[in-house]
């Protein structure tokens, strides 16, 4: 549905040159919900504007839904735009238009009749979930509100393609995951393609498909959630995967914590397990194989896109060779295996 061939974007500032875009490929099919995350600076709003053409990429075709847009003139483009909806981190609603009023505007700019108009946004109200605030003035409503708003008139010319710039940055860890409760239920019911930008893996897992992983204007690394999850390649997407999981280590065994191995001290171990080593029981194997115990500390599982992953903060127990060997045996079956120190 949405193609981006060879994008590149070369800003001049200062009569220097910023790359903020290079060479960028991207397939995002139809009917998907498709995440590209990076850190700050690394290029994803000018990704997203370069898809409608909100900017004008320097080099590299765009291509929606079978058009080469980047082919078109000004008049074409105003008219393809229609079948792109946007929607923004800070919503971009008009203050002095009611909630009604707000989503009917794209519809009046097409000249459609006040009475299609009437039932199209009524449509849309009962769709976001804000049928009771018909006549309320942007400023009378939260930020979760707002959004809902947004995504209404974004979707008033149907379109088939849906921009979310940084949608729900703004927004509480609550209300975040309404929105995009609300934008995987759009998806479903409308067959509407979604592609998102983001700094937050959280996004990512809850509702997309695929995720892209954009550095300094370069698409490093690409696949589904799940395979994301499972084996990340890139450092970039290993810091992003790691900052989902919130592994504590207790301030007791921060205070007692040595970097170096004594007598009678016993390794202090973060286990990372993704994939298929989640679900067998290497620990117990471990323990019965090489005669150590494992005193689990604490522990995080989550899912994402049907993959299950998580960490682990353990202490092992056990002569130093015996440990050794079951550090190794954890390596050798897919556990990322980190020595903090010795407790
Ligand atoms: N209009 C512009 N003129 C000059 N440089 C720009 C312009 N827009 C973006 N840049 C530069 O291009 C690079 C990519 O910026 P961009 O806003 O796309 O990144 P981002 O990943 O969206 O970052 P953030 O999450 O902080 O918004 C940055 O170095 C930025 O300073």
């Amino acid at each position: 549905m949405i193609k981006l061939e060879n994008i590149s974007k070369t800003f001049m500032h200062n009569k220097q040159p910023i790359y903020a875009l290079k060479d960028i490929n991207l397939h995002v099919p139809a009917g998907q919900i498709f995440g590209v995350i990076g850190k700050s600076g690394a290029g994803k709003s000018t990704l997203i504007r370069c898809v409608n053409l909100l900017e004008k990429p320097t080099s590299g075709k765009v291509i929606i839904d079978n058009q080469y847009i980047t082919e078109l003139s000004n008049s074409q483009l105003i008219h393809i735009r229609r079948k792109i909806g946007m929607i923004f981190q800070h919503f971009n609603l008009l203050s002095s238009r009611t909630v009604f009023e707000n989503i009917a505007l794209p519809l009046e700019f097409d000249n459609v009749q006040k009475k299609t108009i009437k039932s199209k946004v009524n449509e849309l109200l009962k769709l976001v979930g804000l049928e009771d605030k018909a006549n309320v003035y942007p400023s009378n409503l939260s930020g979760g509100q707002k959004q809902r708003v947004a995504i209404a008139r974004a979707l008033a010319n149907d379109p088939k393609v849906l921009l979310c710039d940084e949608a729900t940055s703004a927004l509480d860890p609550e209300t975040t995951r309404s929105i995009l409760e609300l934008l995987k239920n759009i998806n479903k019911k409308l067959g509407l393609t979604i592609l998102l930008i983001t700094h937050e893996m959280d996004v990512v897992k809850q509702i997309c498909d695929q995720v892209a992983v954009i550095s300094q204007g370069e698409l490093v690394e690409q696949s589904t959630v799940g395979e994301m999850f499972s084996h990340p390649k890139s450092d970039v997407a290993k810091q992003f995967i790691q900052s989902t999981l919130h592994l504590h280590i207790p301030e007791d065994y921060l205070q007692k914590l040595s970097t170096t191995y004594q007598d009678n001290l016993h390794p202090l171990l973060r286990l990372e397990f993704t994939g298929l080593s989640v679900d067998a029981p290497f620990l117990s194997q471990a323990a019965k194989e090489f005669n150590i115990d494992n005193n689990i500390i604490s522990a995080q599982m989550d899912y994402a896109g049907g993959i299950k992953f998580g960490i682990m903060l353990t202490e092992i127990i056990g002569n130093p060779v015996d440990t050794k060997n079951a550090i190794k045996f954890l390596q050798d079956n897919n556990i990322t295996v980190e020595v903090l120190g010795y407790v």
